[in-house]
C-alpha cells in the first residue's frame, strides 16, 4: 500500500483519488475550500463536482498541504495549469525529500508555451523530486467515477517510474498504458482541448457529424504537426491520448470544453460562457499557447487560428467556419505524410 496526496479536489482530483482508494491506497485529497473537504470527510461526497456519487470512505481530505504531503511516497497534481506554478512554489518549501510526482492536468502554459511537466522541473527543487510521470487520456471524471471502463496513458523520461504509477492506478475498470514520449502525451492532452472547442462551436452553429468528423481529422494533422516539431513521437498522436483524447472530447455532453465551444456556438460571448461553467475550461488558455507557439515556430494551424480569432478578437464563429471552408486547396496528407509512414514502420 502506498500513501498519495492528490493535490485538487475538483472532478479529476476526486475520480482519481476514487481510483487509487479503490486500489487500497492511503489517499489524502487536498483542496483550498473548507466546505467542501469537511463535506468530503463527513458525507464522503464532493456534489458540486461529482454529484450523485459516492466517493470512498477511505479517502481522507485536509485544506493543510503539510498534512496532505506527510509520508506521501507519491504526489499527483491536478489543478488547472493555471494553478501548476503556485501549488508547485507551496510544495516546494515543504518537501525535504525526493518523491514522485504525478500530474493529470492538460494544458499549455501561455506566455511561456511550456508544458506542465516543464513547470514542475522548474518550481520543484531536483532534491524534492525523484520522477515525473504525466497521467492523460480520454477520461471523463464523471465516467470513471461510475467505475465504467477506461484506458489511459502513463508517461515518463524513467520508464521505471512509469511502470510503477501504472501498478498504482491499474485496475479491472482503470486500464494504463506507458509511454516515454513526455512531449507528445501532454502536447495531445492538452491541444485536444482546443479541437474540442471548436467542435462545440460547430454543434452549436447547428452543424452536424460531417463538421466534426472534419475537425477531429484535421485538428489531429495540426497536433501532429506542432508535436513533431517540438519532438514528439508522431505514433503517440494515434494512441490514447491523440486520437483517444480528441474523440472523446469532442464528442461529450461531459466535455466542458465542448460545452462551452457549444454556447459560444449558440451566440454566447466567452465571458458570459466562462462565469457559468463553474468549473474549468482550459482549451480558452491552450489556445493562446498554441497560437504562440504556432507562429513562433513556423507550423500552419488553421483551426487554431480561427478559433483564437473567435476567443480573442471577436470573430464571429460562423465566419470563422467559412475562413477554414475557403482556404486554398491542399493535398489531404502533405503535412502529415510522414506519420502515416512512422505508423506503418
Ligand atoms: N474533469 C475531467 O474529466 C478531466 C480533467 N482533466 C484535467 O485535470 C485538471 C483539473 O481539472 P478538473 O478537476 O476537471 O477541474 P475542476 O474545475 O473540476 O476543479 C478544479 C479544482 O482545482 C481547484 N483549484 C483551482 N485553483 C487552485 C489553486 N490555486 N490551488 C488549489 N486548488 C485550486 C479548484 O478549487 C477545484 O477544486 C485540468 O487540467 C483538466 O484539463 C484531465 C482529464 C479528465
Ligand atoms: O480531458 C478530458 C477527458 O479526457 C476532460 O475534458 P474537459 O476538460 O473538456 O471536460
Amino acid at each position: 500500500m502506498d500513501k498519495i496526496a492528490v493535490l485538487g479536489a475538483g472532478s479529476w482530483g476526486t475520480a482519481l483519488a476514487m481510483v487509487l482508494a479503490d486500489n487500497g491506497h492511503a489517499v489524502t485529497l487536498w483542496g483550498k475550500r473548507t466546505e467542501q473537504i469537511n463535506e468530503i470527510n463527513e458525507y464522503h461526497t464532493n456534489k458540486r463536482f461529482l454529484p450523485e456519487i459516492g466517493l470512498p470512505t477511505t479517502i481522507k481530505a485536509t485544506t493543510n498541504l503539510e498534512d496532505a504531503l506527510d509520508g506521501a511516497n507519491s504526489i499527483l497534481l491536478v489543478v488547472p495549469t493555471k494553478a501548476i506554478r503556485e501549488v508547485c512554489q507551496k510544495l516546494n518549501t515543504i518537501l525535504n525529500r525526493p518523491v514522485t510526482i504525478i500530474h493529470a492536468s492538460k494544458g499549455i502554459e501561455p506566455n511561456t508555451s511550456k508544458r506542465i511537466s516543464e513547470l514542475i522541473e522548474e518550481e520543484i527543487s531536483e532534491a524534492n523530486r525523484d520522477a515525473i510521470v504525466v497521467l492523460s487520456g480520454p477520461s471523463h471524471a464523471e465516467e470513471v467515477a461510475l467505475r465504467h471502463p477506461t484506458t489511459v496513458t502513463v508517461a515518463s523520461k524513467n520508464m521505471e517510474e512509469a511502470r510503477k504509477v501504472q501498478d498504482l492506478f491499474n485496475n479491472q475498470y482503470f486500464r494504463v498504458y506507458t509511454n516515454e514520449d513526455i512531449v507528445g502525451v501532454e502536447i495531445g492532452g492538452a491541444l485536444k482541448n482546443i479541437i474540442a472547442l471548436a467542435a462545440g462551436i460547430t454543434d452549436g452553429l447547428g452543424y452536424g457529424d460531417n463538421a466534426k468528423a472534419a475537425l477531429i481529422t484535421r485538428g489531429l494533422a495540426e497536433i501532429i504537426r506542432l508535436g513533431k516539431a517540438i519532438g514528439a513521437n508522431t505514433q503517440t498522436f494515434a494512441g490514447l491520448t491523440g486520437m483517444g483524447d480528441l474523440i472523446v472530447t469532442c464528442t461529450s455532453v461531459h466535455s466542458r470544453n465542448w460545452r462551452a465551444g457549444n454556447l459560444l456556438g449558440q451566440g454566447k460571448s466567452l465571458d458570459e460562457v466562462l462565469e457559468n461553467m463553474g468549473m474549468v475550461v482550459e482549451g480558452v488558455r491552450t489556445t493562446q499557447a498554441a497560437y504562440h507557439m504556432a507562429n513562433e515556430i513556423g507550423v500552419e494551424m488553421p483551426i487554431v487560428n480561427e478559433l483564437y480569432a473567435v476567443l480573442f478578437e471577436g470573430k464571429d464563429p460562423k465566419n470563422a467556419v467559412d475562413s477554414l471552408m475557403s482556404r486554398g486547396k491542399r493535398h489531404e496528407t502533405e503535412s502529415v505524410t510522414n506519420f502515416i509512414s512512422d505508423l506503418a514502420e
